[in-house]
């Protein structure tokens, strides 16, 4: 079943077009990623898909209705994490999770089991009667989280809930949003991190200037590309005959040599290491430290855009 699915969406902001044509389709159980650059429209995406602001054109469906500002059947079984923790400094990390799930939940029993529950979820048991204020960054995140997901909605949307985290919460939110995914929750997730994505996601949509640029698993992204591997040598004293002759290596694509460290990109094939390795002896070229690396998301993104991921 598809629970959210974004037809040729188009946002403006003035003469900026933020979403061009966006097309976007999540499957029930998928934690989808959504990767892109700063400005790339991630946080448009999602605003738009939650009916927080208004478009210029196309269609979004969730749970197979059409999502709108009073769609309040379909709003209830939506959790969201915004990128800006919104929570209140007044009340305490009990009474945030309690009063957030209460908006959803009637039942006053019920909102404390799943308080106790996204509590425990999110390891915040020691922090129960603490105010946000007296909170780490990573802390913060993690009672947002909990504000988020407390009355277990279906459908939960994460919009870079890793931005400024440490790494130890960070490891536990990805933990966590794997966990309400085993749980049986739909997962959206945006980043600009690709290591993230690759590591969460089973589905991606790799975005730039509000475009989708490509759609799938990360090994079917990877396949996409012509870049099979990387091959790093450690290698001495090479002169520019050597390179021009490892560029005519079948396979090879591109070879650059600074610092006593040759960088081979190579296409998919057998055996490119073999090769390169082959060259390396015959040419009696002094070498150390070898490894090969396959492509990444940001390789994936490099090829299609021509522009790095990172910032
Ligand atoms: N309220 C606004 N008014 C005008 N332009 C905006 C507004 N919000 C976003 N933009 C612009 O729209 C484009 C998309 O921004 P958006 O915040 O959706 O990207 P993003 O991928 O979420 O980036 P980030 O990771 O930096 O939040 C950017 O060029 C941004 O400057």
């Amino acid at each position: 079943m598809v629970i959210v699915d974004v037809k040729n969406l188009v946002k403006r902001y003035d003469k900026l077009v933020a979403l061009d044509h966006l097309n976007l389709s999540v499957e029930e159980g998928e934690i989808f990623g959504l990767l892109g650059p700063n400005g790339s429209g991630k946080t448009t995406a999602i605003n738009c898909i939650l009916s927080l602001l208004k478009y210029d054109k196309g269609t979004i469906d969730i749970f197979g209705k059409k999502m709108s500002p009073n769609a309040y059947d379909i709003k209830k079984d939506i959790g969201i994490i915004m990128q800006n923790v919104a929570v209140f400094d007044e009340l305490t990390v009990y009474e945030n999770i309690s009063y957030f799930c209460s908006l959803y939940i009637k039942d006053k029993s019920e909102v404390r089991r799943l308080t106790q529950e996204a509590i425990s979820f999110v390891s915040l048991e020691d922090f129960t009667k603490f105010h946000p204020k007296k909170l780490s960054g990573g802390l913060l995140r993690r009672l947002n989280i909990a504000c988020g997901i407390a009355h277990k909605p279906k459908l939960i949307i994460l919009d870079e809930p890793t931005v400024a985290v440490d790494p130890q919460s960070r490891n536990k939110i990805l933990e966590g949003i794997k966990k309400l995914n085993e749980n049986g929750a739909t997962i959206i997730y945006t980043s600009h991190y690709m290591e993230e994505v690759e590591q969460l996601c089973s589905k991606i949509s790799i975005i730039d200037k509000g475009k989708v640029l490509a759609t799938g698993s990360k090994d079917e992204l990877k396949a996409m590309i012509s870049l099979g591997e990387k091959i790093t040598v450690e290698a001495y004293d090479l002169n520019e005959e050597h390179l021009e002759e490892m560029k005519r290596i079948p396979n090879i694509s591109s070879v650059l040599y600074s610092n006593n460290t040759l960088e081979i990109k190579s296409k998919k094939g057998k055996n490119n290491l073999i090769h390169v390795l082959d060259y390396l002896q015959k040419s009696e070229i002094n070498f150390g430290k070898i490894y090969t690396e396959m492509p990444t998301l940001n390789d994936v993104f490099l090829e299609i855009t021509g522009k790095e991921l990172r910032d």
